[in-house]
């Protein structure tokens, strides 16, 4: 038996990975979404909320991590954030890997990885596709996000791999700076191609 293809999905913030992720899985692409499995490890009885409260005291409460707390605590403090890294990236590998043995016997798979870059596990997949707009964009979602401020935005950016540095090692791109319906026409197209390549 053939494995699947792994899509590895990525894009800076705002870009709109989520969005293009739900649409492979509409288009019934498995999705492996690791920002979930986080909030999942991360809720109301997760596997990850004592580790964090030891290492971070008072950023749990009965509802698992307080999420605005940690992020306050560490995006700011790159020691902090190491740390927190090291609690939580462990255990998505784990759960990625048992989404691989799960959906084995599917054409192709989608990790939806914000990190792919940064954490160097563009090696690991077979296509990298990168969910991308103009900046003005981007910030102009971004800001609009409850809780979000300018300096937050600056310093998240500062911690990922620019735009034009994550399109440039891209296999594809796709365009989320346009309407929804044309991003889900370049997903759509995305599939069609992958799918034919592998009948062949
Ligand atoms: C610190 C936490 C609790 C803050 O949660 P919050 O809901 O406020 O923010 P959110 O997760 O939506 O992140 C906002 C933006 O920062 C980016 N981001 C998150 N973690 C990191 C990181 N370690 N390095 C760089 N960018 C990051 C996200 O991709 C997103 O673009 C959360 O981001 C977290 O647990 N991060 C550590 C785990 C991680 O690395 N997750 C991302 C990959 S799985
Ligand atoms: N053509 C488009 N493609 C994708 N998203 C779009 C498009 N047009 C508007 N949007 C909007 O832009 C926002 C993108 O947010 P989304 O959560 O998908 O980004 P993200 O890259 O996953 O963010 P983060 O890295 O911060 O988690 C959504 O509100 C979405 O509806």
């Amino acid at each position: 038996m053939t494995r699947p293809l792994i899509i590895g999905l990525t894009g800076s913030i705002g870009m709109g990975k989520s969005t293009v992720a739900a649409m492979f899985a509409e288009a019934g692409v498995p999705v492996f979404d690791a920002d979930a499995e986080v909030r999942a490890m991360q809720g109301e009885g997760g596997e990850l909320v004592e580790a964090i409260e030891a290492a971070f005291p008072g950023s749990t409460g009965p509802d698992g991590v307080d999420r605005d707390a940690l992020g306050r605590a560490v995006f700011g403090d790159k020691s902090k954030l190491a740390r927190l890294e090291a609690i939580v990236h462990p255990a998505v590998a784990e759960r990625r890997q048992l989404f691989l043995l799960e959906n084995a016997g599917a054409p192709m798979l989608v990790f939806d990885i914000p990190l792919l870059f940064e954490r160097g596990g563009d090696e690991a997949v077979d296509l990298v596709v990168v969910v991308s707009a103009p900046a003005d964009i981007q910030r102009e979602r971004v800001l609009a996000r409850p809780g979000m401020t300018a300096e937050k935005f600056a310093h998240i950016l500062g911690l990922q791999v620019p735009d034009a540095d994550k399109r440039a090692r891209a296999d594809r791109v796709i365009d989320t700076g346009t309407t929804l319906d044309r991003t889900r026409q370049q997903v759509h197209a995305l599939i069609a191609e992958l799918g034919s390549n592998r009948a062949n």
